[in-house]
């Protein structure tokens, strides 16, 4: 038997699937890694970090594996997207990486409108100058890092951060290139116009490789510390969301992906590069060939919910903490929960918005503030499915992914508030098996993506609209999205009482 391996590098952990060539998921390994936050807004993690926990997870796996290296033909990644790696002429480390959720680049942002000008910015890269973004926190480290910033030679992505260690080869991909704001995402290269007008030199951008694209092989080094075989061909994989998408058979016009990871998103399939969303939505280049897709972001999705069990269950499983939401129905009994505990991006681009709970009742017990989170960020990515319907989509079935896919009551609840077809597959791991699948097609197992998904991609359960529910869930919605605009101003004053 032949296998692929897909290493999804999140941002809570990285997570390693081994899947043979029927498509079965054999083994599945995940190492954790934490988060650096030094103040408010500020999100980091040490490169080093996700290297050696990928090391240590591939090694356990090559441990339990029946087989030999050999047998083994391929290996892909995906990876939390807009991390900023910065390397020095050795290809060292710089700093630690400043990762998606880092809202500390506001003013950066205002800069880039201000000397791009936000039409020529959205119609190169389809997108609009948000805090998240690689380009902006480039800019912070050349304004506040001087120093630094001057030893600056190339920058990567958090997933060719790992791949380079392991192969010597130095890369980026267009899925993650796209979410830089330096892309020119529908001509799929590097825009000269943007670094010339910001003053950066276009030769810091790693050379771009498209995600089915054989890099190489690993390093004898690496191949000694995991097991792995010098024979394993090396792919260069994607965005985690390319590979979500990818995972979840999202390949055609029409197919819609919600995925919640600790972040989450609502994705949809584009064949084409030229349409305008004017930047509210992103718009990025998709893991399958010559194709595109859309998403909206809720920045604080599964990590809203980690954020309350770690706060209020620290001792708890997600399991025994969801375990009571059955006995509370549909609107949390008049609790409302905005996800905002870090910023929002979609359809609120705001890094002072924070959290709301609204509507606290002496009657409301720990079971109804867990279910009001997963109802409040579930509005938020109805937000953005809003924002889809309005601009034409009919969509009708949603397939879920994400460590948020695993509880039932859930997925429920995504059918109720999105008033549309949910499904589950066999596996969550969409981003990982997307990267399996990358791989599979690299490796001539399959003619297209397509047909590796037929083979791969099996629907264990779908969840269909409760009417009384959706009913219920359609007015709440309404509620749910006045608190925005009713807390913002609250919430800008709030900002001098934070913690630097
Ligand atoms: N059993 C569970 N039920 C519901 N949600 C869960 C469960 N386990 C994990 N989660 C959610 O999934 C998130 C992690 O999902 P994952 O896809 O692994 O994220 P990432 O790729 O960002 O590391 C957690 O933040 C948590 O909120
Ligand atoms: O910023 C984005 C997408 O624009 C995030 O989706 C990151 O890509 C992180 O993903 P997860 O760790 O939540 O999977």
């Amino acid at each position: 038997m032949k296998y692929v391996i897909g290493i999804d590098l999140g941002t809570s952990a990285v997570k390693i699937l081994l899947v043979n060539q029927e498509g079965d998921v054999v083994q599945e390994i995940s190492k954790s890694y934490p988060l650096i936050q030094e103040k408010t807004g500020y999100n980091e993690q040490n490169p080093e970090d996700w290297v050696n926990q990928t090391v240590a997870g591939l090694s356990d796996l090559m441990r339990n594996f029946s087989g030999q290296p050999k047998d083994i033909e391929g290996l892909s990644f995906s990876g939390q997207m807009h991390g900023l790696v910065l390397l020095d002429l050795n290809n060292e480390i710089i700093r630690p990486a400043i990762i998606w959720n880092d809202t500390r680049t506001t003013v950066e942002c205002e800069d880039i409108y201000a000397k791009v000008g936000r039409d020529q910015l959205v119609n190169i890269t389809k997108n609009s100058a948000l805090e998240g973004f690689t380009l902006p926190k480039i800019l912070w480290v050349k304004k506040h890092e001087p120093e630094l910033f001057a030893r600056v030679n190339k920058f990567l992505m958090p997933k060719d951060y790992v791949r380079y260690k392991l192969t010597g080869k130095l890369h980026t991909e267009y899925s993650d290139a796209a979410g830089t704001l330096l892309l020119d995402v529908p001509n799929k290269k590097w825009s000269k116009e943007i670094c010339n007008s910001l003053d950066i030199d276009i030769g810091i951008c790693p050379p771009l490789v498209a995600s089915h694209d054989e890099i190489g092989t690993i390093t004898k080094t690496y191949a000694k510390q995991t097991g792995l075989g010098l024979s394993t061909r090396i792919f260069a994989g994607g965005a985690d969301n390319a590979c979500g998408a990818v995972g979840a058979g999202v390949l055609e016009d029409g197919k819609t992906l919600c995925s919640i990871g600790s972040s989450g998103v609502l994705l949809s399939y584009e064949k084409n590069g030229d349409k305008d969303f004017q930047g509210k939505v992103h718009y990025f280049n998709h893991s399958a060939p010559d194709s595109f897709y859309t998403m909206g972001v809720t920045l604080a999705a599964g990590y809203s919910l980690s954020w309350f069990k770690e706060t209020f269950a620290s001792e708890e499983s997600f399991e025994s903490l969801l375990s009571e939401i059955k006995s509370v129905s549909a609107g949390s009994n008049g609790l409302l929960f905005a996800p905002y505990i870090v910023g929002e991006r979609t359809p609120h681009a705001d890094s002072s918005i924070r959290g709301s709970f609204i509507g606290i009742d002496s009657s409301h017990r720990r079971k109804h503030f867990a279910r009001a989170v997963l109802e409040g960020i579930t509005f938020s990515l109805n937000e953005s499915l809003q924002i889809f319907r309005e601009n034409g989509k009919e969509i009708e079935t949603i397939i879920s992914i994400g460590g948020g896919a695993k509880n039932e009551e859930w997925l429920q609840i995504q059918a109720d508030i999105f008033n549309s077809k949910v499904v589950r597959l066999s596996s969550e791991q969409g981003p990982g098996l997307g990267a399996t699948m990358l791989a599979a097609y690299g490796c001539g197992w399959f003619d297209t993506l397509s047909e590796c998904a037929d083979k791969f991609l099996t629907v264990e359960k779908e969840f269909t609209p409760h009417k009384e529910n959706m009913e219920t869930y359609k007015e709440l919605f309404k509620l749910y999205q006045e608190i925005y605009r009713k807390t913002k101003d609250l919430n800008k004053k709030l900002v001098n009482f934070r913690d630097e």
